[in-house]
């Protein structure tokens, strides 16, 4: 953001335009929060996010609103393109204390927060969380780290947050994403500045996603193994291999011992299933693409021993629960020369990589690196990371997605989609996309079983779409 702003100003835009077309989006949203002429309490800190606060509030005045502005700190000490907002306002600075309004714009720390906030500041934040009003903020809720999403102390809650030309890692990572409220993304006329961190989006994935063409028959748009659990713990992987197949991959095996076989038979239809004690023994076929395993599969050594063997073939491989356990402690068993995408929860995280420092995404990119692997690293704030320092953060999954098997589901979305070719990366990030939103589409109270069914509608929308 700051490199932008930079590029914008070295190139003829003056940093005062710029926060005039920043405070022009948040005088745009409190109009749309507050009925016309009703009173707004802007409330401004030192800084520029101060600076923003004051232009709205004279925005505001013009539009008819009655506006009064407050100011944590001394307008004596505004500095720069702030000072020149202040002096655009023109009307009274009263202090912190705020009146009764129908609308309060937090305008008092945004990206330069630098540290906890502590007493007047503090005292500032908790009025305005106390004082009933909705609250609209600048670029950020004061207090919150828009590089974190975490709160180093007490933090505004609002009911809408208006930020400029891109989200940042706070507004999509929790705490941070529930203490925006809503969030607007208002374009400033910033230049597009190359970058490795991404808001997961279809425009992300959307031109890798894979289409069968006239001539497709099963075969070439894809073939997955799904290794199943033992007898009384196939669900899990029976979920998987059903999301596979709607993902598009044109068959799915379901491979197990007889007696889970024999339960899965009793279940699906559209997926083979072939008896064996380990996968070496259906890898001889060239025609399948891409493997799972995991899901129910157990932490034992056998699994281990099925893991080592997948690790070592030539195919894209979806690692998921149990298939991480077994590996504890070892991400480096997990380099290989082929696509490899790993699913975790944050338990299953932990496990393989050990407690690492620092916000989720770059504990992601740190485990992705550690493995050579693509990560999705689960939550409700799943975060995707590539070795090659590409980051994801996912923020479209609905509360109702915490739901047993959701997970599986996941992990077979992700295997359907190696399976017909789609590169790891964006394999991942399109799954953890269409999952959210098809939980969305199977809204409240949806079982794991929705699921593969709820994708439907939303994968015609996809094909829908220009
Ligand atoms: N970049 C862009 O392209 C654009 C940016 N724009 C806007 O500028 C904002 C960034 O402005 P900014 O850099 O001046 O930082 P800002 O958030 O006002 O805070 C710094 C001030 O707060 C203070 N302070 C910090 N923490 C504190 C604490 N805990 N407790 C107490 N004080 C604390 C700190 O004081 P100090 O550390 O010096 O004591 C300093 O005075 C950005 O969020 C957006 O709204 C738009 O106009 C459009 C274009
Ligand atoms: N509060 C939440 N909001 C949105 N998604 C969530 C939430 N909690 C969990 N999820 C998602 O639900 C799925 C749960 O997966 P997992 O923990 O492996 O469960 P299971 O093993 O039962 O399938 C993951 O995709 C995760 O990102
Ligand atoms: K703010």
């Amino acid at each position: 953001m700051r490199a932008a702003e930079q590029e914008a100003i070295a190139a003829g835009t003056p940093g005062f335009t710029l926060m005039r077309r920043a405070a022009a989006a948040v005088a745009r949203e409190a109009a749309a929060m507050a009925p016309h002429g009703a009173r707004v309490a802007v409330l401004c800190g030192p800084g520029n996010n101060g600076g923003d606060g004051f232009v709205a509030a004279a925005l505001l005045r013009e539009a008819g609103y009655a506006v009064s502005v407050h100011l944590l700190g001394e307008a004596g000490r505004l500095k720069g393109d702030a000072a020149e907002a202040a002096r655009l306002w023109a009307g009274p600075v009263e202090g912190p204390a705020l009146p009764p309004a129908a609308l309060l714009v937090d305008a008092l720390f945004g990206i330069g927060l630098n540290r906890a906030p502590e007493g007047a500041a503090a005292a500032a934040i908790a009025a305005m969380n106390a004082h009933g009003a909705p609250i609209l903020a600048v670029d950020v809720p004061s207090g919150l780290d828009a590089d974190t999403g975490t709160a180093p102390g007490v933090a505004v809650q609002a009911a809408r947050t208006v930020t400029f030309h891109t989200a940042k890692p706070g507004h999509l990572l929790l705490p941070g994403r529930d203490l925006c409220g809503a969030l607007v993304v208002a374009d400033i006329g910033l230049p597009e500045t190359p970058g490795r961190l991404f808001r997961n989006a279809t425009a992300l994935w959307g031109p890798h996603w894979p289409r069968p063409r006239g001539h497709s028959h099963k075969y070439t748009r894809g073939a997955c193994l799904v290794w199943s659990g033992p007898s009384l713990a196939t669900g899990a992987a029976r979920l998987s291999a059903m999301t596979a197949l709607r993902a598009g991959a044109g068959i799915v095996t379901l491979a197990g011992d007889h007696a889970a076989l024999t339960e899965h038979a009793a279940h699906v239809t559209a997926p083979l299933l072939r008896v064996a004690e380990m996968p070496a023994e259906l890898l001889a076929d060239p025609r399948l693409t891409a493997c799972l395993i995991g899901p129910g599969a157990g932490v034992n050594p056998a699994t281990l021993a099925r893991v080592e063997q997948l690790l070592a073939c030539d195919r894209a491989l979806v690692l998921d629960a149990d298939a991480l356990t077994v590996l504890a402690g070892r991400p480096e068993a997990l380099r290989r020369p082929h696509p490899t995408v790993l699913t975790p929860h944050e338990g299953e995280f932990r496990t393989l990589f050990g407690p690492l420092p620092g916000p989720k995404h770059e504990r992601a990119l740190a485990a992705a690196r550690a493995s050579g692997s693509v990560v999705i690293l689960k939550g409700a704030d799943t975060v995707i990371a590539a070795p090659d320092g590409r980051a994801a953060i996912n923020d479209n999954a609905p509360p109702w997605l915490a739901t047993a098997g959701s997970g599986d589901v996941l992990a077979g979305l992700v295997a359907g989609l190696l399976a017909q070719g789609m590169p790891a990366f964006e394999a991942a990030c399109a799954a953890v996309f269409l999952h959210g939103a098809a939980s969305t589409e199977a809204g409240p109270h949806l079982t794991a079983e929705d699921l593969p069914a709820a994708l439907w509608p939303v994968l015609k929308r996809l094909y829908e779409a220009p």
